[in-house]
């Protein structure tokens, strides 16, 4: 028994840490390092992390591309920073708003050889924290001095790296009948993730027969659809015909999972749209801004089904990525369910884009 916070909670600290623009520290097999998140860099601690030695500035593959900088380490790169670099260097590096109004004055210093481990776990690290994916590291040569003397949360990189990859498990929090516009047999489930990460809610409608296919759906939150009736997408329509459509039928699962923005999170969401502004698509948007396509986890939408007892299910979707992830994480998806509403003229182009790039079916 002890009363120190073990990994996962050491892990969900520091993504609080980071968010506030607090240092951490990672203690590799090879080395250590000192890290923060490039969103909440303050003039003053770049001044303080200056002073550690030489700084470099982790971004992905992806940022790396649009910033035209060689990614020695692939999936990301290491940026050396210049000696007169101050924070609206590091912030015009990070965040794609000002690509085209003020073009990186290049060329960009990145790290070839040596070792990218922590500058890749550094990553994740922000990334799991919903902040652009852009990393300050530093190296430490005494990185349980340097914590203790100011009270830094200290990080085992080596065991962390594989806990990060992993789904983290979930509690079951509560169930409570919740009668709904679309069915009055309603039961909303809330799922914690052990992680400290957002909750994950199940609506389940009626008594669905679990020896036969659920009608289910996993919907991906959308604050601009969902609540603000957003005509950009097509996420509040789905919401209304899903739950429809399981009123109707007396039966359904619709797991309403808080990856918003395909799990880049809210502000990452409105900094695509504000790309998107300026003239790219949806997942042109999200590349310049260093994230994937999708950076959703359906594991999540598996375990949830499983702790439901449903193994079976008939999904509503139009995204044949997600039957892909379901079948690989052992739910049998025995018919897709065709879910093609709320098409506008502000998001045709934007379901057009899914359909040629992501592969969603018309
Ligand atoms: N990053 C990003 N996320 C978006 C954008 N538009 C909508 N989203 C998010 O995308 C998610 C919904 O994804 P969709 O692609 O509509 O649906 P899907 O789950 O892939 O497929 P369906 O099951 O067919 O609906 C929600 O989390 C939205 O917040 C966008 O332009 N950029
Ligand atoms: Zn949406």
């Amino acid at each position: 028994m002890s009363l120190a916070p073990d990994l996962t909670e050491t892990l969900a600290r520091a993504r609080g840490d980071l968010r506030m623009g607090v240092p951490v520290v990672l203690e590799g097999a090879a080395g250590a390092a000192l890290v923060l998140a490039a969103e909440t860099l303050t003039a003053d601690r770049l001044a303080d992390m200056r002073a550690l030695g030489p700084v470099d500035l982790a971004i992905t593959g992806r940022r790396a591309e649009t910033l035209k900088a060689r990614a020695y380490d692939g999936d990301i790169a290491r940026v050396a920073l210049p000696e007169d670099a101050h924070r609206d260097w590091v912030t015009a590096l990070a965040d794609p708003k000002d690509d085209l109004a003020r073009p990186m004055k290049g060329p960009l210093v990145t790290r070839r050889g040596g070792d990218a481990t922590l500058h890749r776990l550094a990553l994740t690290l922000v990334k799991s924290a919903r902040l652009l994916p852009a990393a300050l590291v530093v190296p430490l040569a005494d990185p349980a001095g340097t914590a203790a003397t100011h009270r830094l949360g200290c990080i085992d990189a080596v065991a962390a790296a594989p806990h990060l990859m992993r789904l983290s498990p979930l509690d079951h929090v509560v169930t409570a009948r919740v009668p709904l516009r679309a069915a009055e047999d309603a039961r909303l489930h809330i799922f914690r993730p052990e992680d400290g990460s957002e909750e994950h809610y199940a609506i389940e409608i009626g008594r669905p027969d679990r020896a036969a296919p659920v009608l289910a759906r996993l919907h991906s939150a959308c604050f601009t659809g969902d609540l603000l009736g957003s005509l950009k997408c097509d996420c509040g329509p789905q919401l209304n015909a899903a739950l429809a459509q399981m009123g109707a039928e007396g039966a359904g699962i619709l797991l309403y999972l808080n990856q918003e923005g395909r799990g880049i999170g809210l502000a990452n969401k409105m900094r695509a749209y504000a790309l998107q502004d300026q003239g790219f698509d949806t997942v042109e948007a999200n590349h310049r801004l260093g994230f994937e396509d999708d950076e959703r986890d359906f594991r999540l939408g598996a375990q949830i089904l499983e702790r439901l007892g449903v193994g079976k299910v008939r999904l509503l979707t139009n995204n044949p990525a997600k039957i892909a992830r379901m079948e690989d994480s052992g739910i049998a998806v025995a018919e897709r369910v065709p879910l093609r509403v709320g098409e506008t003229r502000f998001n045709h182009h934007y379901l057009e884009t899914k359909a040629k790039k992501s592969g969603h079916l018309l």
